[in-house]
């Protein structure tokens, strides 16, 4: 059994997580309830926990000068990291003595420092921030914190937005799965969760502009948000025939030979939107199968979507996207970027994309473990977005991380198994994808490219990303 999945039943089995019906101190009713504090009782499981919230800060190659625990479950967590690691320790007070030197952090501070947060569990951040802000007035910079449970109501959108990367070891949607697979909770205990962080993400409260209580904007439907007033013409398309076809999920058809792409988009178009390529593993790319597999698109009604990723200065990538062996403005409807080199790398592609009625996605986040895209990246990429939204129409992201409707969240990592790949890739499952963290299209490769029967895969993972749609708009 995987070490993590471990965690997740020694968890359950000393009541850190509890199923029933919890008034929380927001006054909201719970079917979950997590108290992390019982864990000082269990040593070995302590120290188990500190080490996974360590290894957690390593693989995400994370820089620190200090840890600090948010008060009080995370305090002992933090200190078995630092007595372990030899990492200096901060202490935050919750409240300043009335004596002596009225300090609110105890330990010496370096100012300009980084300080990495550690905490038990996030649901809106906010215990976070606090932390972070007594931390930032001492001079100390903070852009990340680990935490071994995200309760995924908006948490880490929350922290992004004020700079801050949240790193978790466990999702509550992975610890449902561990559960339900260990029998140790039944579908509708489940499902009962799922709903609950559906209906009280926290994150959507702020971006509406709305205080508490905290209820996510009205969720609209794929073709309502194509009919929003200027909507880029490639979102509405795209929003359009999803709703037409019933479809939410983008086949990445990573084949090398042109036959086989152009089989995929004959036999399994009518169950997708988006058909991606990546047309450099192609070891037989011509003219004749670019327009081979734009008549297909035209025939099934879908787009083309060539995961080009360009990352240069503007001139170059003008160059790469309209000329070269792939001519690919040409035939892709939409391609995407890094925001790396900045908004030129926009302007780019949109002095060849734009007369072409073409459209781009950023590269905001990325499914690979240890990605630098997060935090304050993030963010800086939701910005660029919106002020190139005549030729940017969305995100490569893993949750929703802009709540302006015109904007399209195709999500990258998924299996209908969560899990990895060995090779960094990590998946999510289509519900958690579309339902949990709103995004709008999931991309599939290998869960269907490796199935035997590709057709019947594809269906499976069309009626899990629609159905997980229609249960968000419910
Ligand atoms: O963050 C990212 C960005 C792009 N991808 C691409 O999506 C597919 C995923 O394939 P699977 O077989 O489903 O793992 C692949 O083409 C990647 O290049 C991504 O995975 N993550």
């Amino acid at each position: 059994m995987a070490e993590l999945d471990n965690l997740v039943l020694k968890l359950y089995e000393v009541q850190a997580v509890k199923f029933g019906t919890f008034k929380l101190k927001s006054g909201i009713t719970s079917p979950i309830y997590f108290d992390l504090r019982v864990i000082v009782s269990h040593p070995s499981l302590m120290n188990e926990v500190s080490s996974v919230l360590f290894r957690c800060a390593q693989e995400a190659r994370l820089q620190y000068g200090s840890v600090c625990g948010v008060p009080y479950t995370a305090l002992p967590l933090a200190t078995i990291v630092c007595s372990k690691h030899g990492v200096p320790m901060l202490i935050r007070r919750k409240e300043s003595k009335d004596y002596g030197t009225k300090k609110l952090v105890e330990g010496t501070i370096h100012p300009g420092d980084s300080c990495l947060i550690v905490e038990d569990v996030v649901t809106s951040g906010s215990s976070v921030l606090e932390t972070a802000q007594v931390l930032r007035n001492e001079g100390l910079k903070v852009t990340d914190a680990v935490v071994l449970m995200d309760r995924e109501q908006g948490g880490a959108a929350r922290l992004a937005e004020e700079g801050i990367a949240l790193h978790s070891v466990i999702t509550i949607s992975k610890l449902l799965e561990v559960l339900r697979a260990g029998g140790r909770i039944d579908a509708a205990a489940a499902e009962s969760v799922h709903q609950f962080i559906r209906d009280n993400n926290t994150f959507g409260a702020s971006t509406c502009g709305l205080s508490a209580p905290k209820k996510p904007c009205k969720e609209l439907s794929y073709e309502a948000r194509a009919d929003l007033p200027g909507v880029h013409p490639m979102a509405a398309q795209l929003l359009r025939l999803m709703e037409e076809k019933r479809s939410n999920l983008c086949l990445s058809a990573d084949v090398s030979r042109a036959e086989e792409l152009l089989q995929l988009a004959e036999e399994l178009g009518p169950l997708i939107c988006v058909l991606k390529t990546h047309v450099d593993i192609l070891e037989d790319f011509s003219v004749q199968v670019a327009n081979s597999l734009k008549d297909l698109a035209i025939k099934h009604n879908f787009l083309i979507f060539e995961d080009r990723k360009f990352a240069d200065i503007g001139n170059t990538v003008k160059h790469q996207y309209e000329g070269g062996l792939y001519r690919i403005a040409s035939w892709a409807h939409m391609v995407n970027a890094h925001a790396v080199p900045g908004p030129g790398v926009v302007h780019g592609l949109r002095a060849v994309g734009k007369a072409l009625e073409r459209g781009c996605l950023l590269i905001a986040q990325m499914s690979s473990r240890g990605s630098l895209a997060t935090g304050g990246y993030t963010q800086e990429v939701v910005k660029m977005a919106e002020d190139n939204s005549d030729f940017v129409f969305g995100f490569i992201c893993g949750s929703r991380i802009s709540d302006k409707p015109g904007f399209v969240h195709m999500t990258p990592g998924v299996q209908l198994q969560s899990g990895g790949d060995g090779m960094g890739q990590q998946y999510s499952c289509p519900g958690e994808v579309i339902g949990t963290k709103g995004c709008d299209v999931i991309i599939v490769g290998r869960g269907i490219l490796a199935a035997s029967d590709k057709v019947a895969a594809a269906e499976e993972y069309r009626k899990a990303g629609w159905e997980a749609y229609l249960k968000r708009l419910s």
